[in-house]
């Protein structure tokens, strides 16, 4: 039998190694983050301005940095990689233009010498960016003159300091902020405190301290709060500002496959490839709103998206994309939830990240820190929520923040009564545990029946409630196969949601349709390999900078990818996450090549589609460990 505590894969021994091969010794395991990366750009020497380069006019003329001769650059250039462009071959026309790295596909030479970009008749790039919030905006955001008042007024709201007047939509009910004679420490808090970065009154990890998780932990289990006591909460001095229920959008959570958020490695690219394998819910890699706030421009990027990510799947369900959103204080995350939702086209939901162990996240008082402070985290999703007219919200939690000290079940139960959370996701282990030994499903289990007891009746509330959905439960850690994703629905939850599992194994989301494990052979995994550099090039652009940038990320994903050992060297088929195999002989020369552990063989990879690397690249992965038990998340 396969024990899913041992770290060993259980290998065929036809497959496995000699004694004397395996007694090459393997590298000592490295781990945590590289945090000291240098990035090379691998810039053009005579950059052609962006304009010239797409055949249209620069509004700069003269003042222009970049060199407007298209012929110059052209003999300067270096030589072109191959002739099918993917873009120009996908969609007709290739926006890097005269940049392409793959021009002779789409260029051709006029009897004067000069060379002219070939376009097919009635040719649309048929990949549209979402949420990229205009820069007008971020820039008013960096010069604190973007109107926030809207934001401003629902932080006062949600403190509890003014009351919403009749044309604020309907006003709701939120019930009494005491929970089981827990008073939030910092609700006496003003609102100059909370709107002004500067003068906020600093509620980090020091004031949280005051919740200690002892205190937070009575009671824990005998806390039942019935859908009869929601409505018959007396009326507490805390108003909120909600929609209609008909009016603020209903997600279907139930059997969604969905990719779990993952900074770095979750960029559109990846996502895309996993919704073609499959996947049919996404997040943007988590954004902080303190730096949303500040206009910081490559923050901002996180947040976008990609028009394939809300498309009708090959399953046949519509694909949704929601936000995930770090913050600690009140008003930076409402500030940023009012930006998103005035300028976003799309967010199918918000999502409160309450998971990150990462030390930067947790001394902000972000991420998992928020498990310590859970009248915060819940005035946090009440006023996201109050902000983003017919945007849901969601939030992501971990079981608690000490291995020994599970407290997100009571938690479960205030967020359930006393905001209008769409969707809870529970990841299965503590902050402490990080990816230490298997996450606790008994305990997700726990949740999910809490959960479903909660739920019960919740249709028939009467309007005016602030709940006015069910609260769906997904349950995540440690998925690697359909058997693992059916056991966790079995669990009681509405969903299981795949991270590790869908980098090492991206086609993890066809298994689960297919019931059934497939073989990709070689050829197969090479393939998804090609189709996630045409992503790239789609997204990034097929000029130099975006080979450049598809080629460093590709790389992040063979530290995940390398890690998959084909189902059938496998003794009895049940592989998990946590188990590393030992040597084994790979059944074909190609297949050897992706396992290997070396960077350099997977800049070999990279270069089959996206030519030579230039000698100036450079690239740490960022997980030392080559990934699996040392991300964050
Ligand atoms: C490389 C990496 C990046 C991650 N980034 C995020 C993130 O940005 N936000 C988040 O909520 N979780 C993040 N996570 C955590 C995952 O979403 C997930 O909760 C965790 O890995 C457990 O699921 P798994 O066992 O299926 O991997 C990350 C995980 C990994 C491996």
């Amino acid at each position: 039998m396969s024990d899913p505590h041992s770290g060993v894969a259980p290998i065929r021994e036809e497959f496995l190694a000699k004694p004397e091969q395996a007694e090459r010794k393997r590298k000592p395991k490295e781990r945590g983050q590289n945090k000291k990366r240098s990035k090379v750009s691998v810039r053009e020497e005579n950059a052609l301005c962006p304009a010239i380069s797409v055949g249209k006019e620069c509004p700069f003329q003269s003042n222009c940095k970049f060199g407007h001769d298209v012929e110059v650059y052209l003999s300067q250039k270096e030589p072109d990689l191959g002739e099918k462009c993917v873009n120009f071959e996908t969609y007709g026309i290739c926006p890097a233009g005269y940049k392409c790295r793959w021009l002779s596909g789409h260029v051709k030479l006029n009897e004067d010498g000069k060379h002219e970009l070939v376009e097919k008749p009635d040719s649309k790039f048929g990949l549209t960016m979402l949420n990229a919030v205009d820069k007008n905006v971020q820039k008013k955001l960096r010069t604190k003159q973007l109107d926030l008042s809207k934001a401003e007024r629902m932080i006062s709201i949600v403190l509890g300091e003014e009351k919403p007047k009749s044309n604020d939509q309907n006003i709701q009910e939120s019930p009494k902020q005491e929970v089981n004679g827990t008073r939030d420490q910092n609700q006496d808090q003003t609102l100059a405190d909370n709107n002004d970065p500067k003068a906020v009154k600093e509620d980090g990890p020091e004031s949280q301290a005051t919740e200690t998780p002892q205190k937070q932990d009575e009671g824990e289990g005998n806390h039942k709060v019935t859908t009869d006591g929601i409505h018959k909460q007396s009326r507490s001095d805390v108003l909120l500002p909600t929609l209609r229920p008909q009016e603020k959008r209903r997600i279907d959570w139930k059997g969604r496959k969905i990719l779990a958020p993952l900074t770095t490695v979750g960029n559109p690219p990846f996502r895309r490839l996993c919704g073609s394998l499959g996947a049919d819910t996404f997040y943007t890699e988590m954004a902080m709103c303190q730096p949303l706030m500040q206009g910081h421009q490559p923050e901002w990027a996180l947040v976008r998206g990609i028009n394939t990510e809300r498309e009708i799947m090959p399953s046949g369900r519509k694909g949704i994309l929601g936000i995930q959103l770090a913050c600690s204080k009140l008003w930076q995350g409402v500030k940023t939830a009012q930006v998103i939702a005035e300028n976003c086209d799309g967010a199918d939901f918000l999502d409160l990240n309450c998971g990150c162990p990462i030390d930067l996240v947790f001394r902000q008082g972000a991420g998992s820190s928020l498990l310590e402070s859970p009248s915060r985290l819940i005035r946090n999703l009440q006023g996201i929520d109050a902000i983003s007219g017919t945007i849901p919200t969601t939030v992501k939690l971990r079981t608690g923040n000490r291995e020994d000290h599970p407290v997100v079940n009571k938690l479960l139960s205030r967020i359930h009564q006393e905001t209008n959370t769409s969707a809870a996701v529970l990841h299965g282990r503590s902050r402490q545990q990080r990816y230490s030994k298997l996450a606790n499903w008994e305990y997700v289990k726990d949740c999910a029946s809490n959960i479903r007891k909660l739920n019960e009746g919740i249709e028939d509330l009467p309007e005016g409630s602030l709940r006015t959905q069910p609260l769906a439960f997904i349950g995540n850690g440690d998925c690697y196969s359909w058997e693992d994703w059916y056991e966790g629905m079995d669990t009681g939850v509405d969903t299981t949601m795949i991270a590790r599992g869908a980098l090492v194994k991206p086609w993890i989301f066809e298994e689960i349709d297919a019931r059934q494990y497939i073989d990709k052979s070689s050829t197969q995994r090479l393939e998804i390999l090609q189709e996630y550099c045409n992503n790239g090039l789609q997204y990034w652009g097929s000029d130099a900078q975006g080979i450049n940038t598809t080629r460093r990320f590709f790389l992040e994903f063979m530290s995940f990818f390398h890690r998959y050992t084909p189902i059938a060297l496998f003794e009895v088929a049940r592989p998990r996450l946590n188990q590393r195999p030992p040597l084994y002989n790979a059944r074909d020369e190609m297949e050897g090549m992706l396992a290997s552990t070396n960077v350099n063989d997977w800049l070999k990879l990279s270069e089959r589609f996206l030519g030579p690397t230039p000698s100036r690249f450079n690239f740490t992965p960022k997980h030392k460990s080559n990934s699996i038990e040392e991300a964050e998340g």
